[in-house]
């Protein structure tokens, strides 16, 4: 199959089944069109996935289209937008066909449920990458950025965190117990948290998703922010599934393991209160204070100061 019957085959009728009318232009010419409301503005951003360091050497089509769109999206949740469109920029070794039905049937399930039309993309052979620009929108101003974060504000994250580095050493088991699939269903099928960020869009003073470890991704948002917090770490929602197959390395995979695309963000106390968790449950893990640094309180065992979470130049997990 060669670039052109590949796009004919595949990237077509995923961008027909997605399509929505803020895509004036799909597939198909020189650029994609998008069209946004007046008094709307557009964010986007880009994530690359690649064999080997994001998901491994063998790796089923259909799992690499969910992760990888999930993942993308996840940046549009943490802005508080609406999602609306997005790119793919495909590297292949070869045009395998099967792996490219699997991988483009769930890639067009999975648009359509988070509600994005494939715009347009890339196509080019070499070893396997995927990346996706993921297009969304907000009314003008009310994006929420990771530096607005003041001090004595509550630290809050969304479900549970530590699930997907949990999944980790047990990507090629083909028999998981039922704890071990939870674990490895949040690896594979990242849950972008669209509901409760674009309902935090009006409340929350800064956010950030969960994609290289809670102690990086609130560590980044802090020094936006120019202020610092303190989070009690025996506070950080773990997964019972977590729990049961990590036990007492939970604590720290919880802390520093990242792709678990959960949020993590700053309220103002007087904007708490339980019906924010109507979507996803949420949980007060600190607050915030003047002196800049993240301060960690009940520090589980096996936690070193060293340990923050993914860095792609760092050697990994810190
Ligand atoms: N190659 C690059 N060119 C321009 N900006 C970049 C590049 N790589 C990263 N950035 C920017 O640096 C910031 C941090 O990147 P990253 O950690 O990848 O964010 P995220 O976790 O949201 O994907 C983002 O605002 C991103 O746009
Ligand atoms: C097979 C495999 N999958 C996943 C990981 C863990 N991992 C790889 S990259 C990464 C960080 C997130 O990726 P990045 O490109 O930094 O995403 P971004 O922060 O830009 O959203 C993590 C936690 C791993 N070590 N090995
Ligand atoms: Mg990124």
């Amino acid at each position: 199959m060669d670039e052109f019957e590949l796009i004919r085959r595949f990237v077509d009728p995923v961008a027909r089944a997605t399509r929505n009318e803020a895509v004036r232009l799909g597939p198909g010419d020189d650029g994609a069109i998008q069209s946004v409301p007046a008094g709307y503005e557009l964010v986007f951003s880009i994530d690359t996935m690649v064999a080997g360091v994001h998901f491994p050497n063998a790796y089923p089509g259909h799992c690499l289209a969910t992760r990888a769109l999930g993942a993308a999206v996840s940046d549009l949740a943490a802005m508080g937008a609406d999602p609306v469109c997005f790119t793919l920029s495909l590297t292949l070794p070869h045009s395998d066909e099967a792996f490219l039905s699997s991988f483009f049937q769930s890639l067009s399930d999975r648009a359509q449920a988070l509600g994005v039309a494939l715009a347009g993309g890339d196509v080019t052979a070499g070893p396997l990458s995927v990346s996706v620009q993921a297009h969304g929108q907000v009314p003008a101003g009310a994006a929420i950025t990771r530096g607005g974060a003041k001090p004595d504000q509550l630290v809050v994250v969304s479900g549970t965190l530590g699930d997907a580095a949990g999944a980790l050493d047990m990507l090629d088991r083909d028999r998981p117990n039922e704890y071990q699939g939870a674990l490895l269903a949040r690896y594979h099928r990242p849950e972008p948290r669209l509901a409760l960020g674009q309902r935090l869009r009006s409340m929350a003073t800064a956010a950030v998703d969960v994609s290289d470890g809670l102690l990086a991704d609130l560590g980044h948002l802090l020094v936006a922010s120019g202020c610092g917090a303190t989070i009690d770490a025996s506070a950080v929602p773990c997964s019972d599934a977590l729990l049961r197959c990590a036990g007492q390395g939970a604590g720290v995979l919880a802390l520093t393991g990242g792709d678990d695309y959960e949020l993590c963000f700053t309220l103002p106390e007087v904007q708490w209160s339980d019906e924010l968790s109507e979507t996803v449950p949420l949980t007060v893990i600190g607050r915030t204070h003047p002196a800049p640094g993240l301060d960690v309180v009940n520090r589980p065992p096996g936690l070193n100061r060293a340990m923050t979470g993914y860095d792609h130049f760092g050697g990994g997990r810190e």
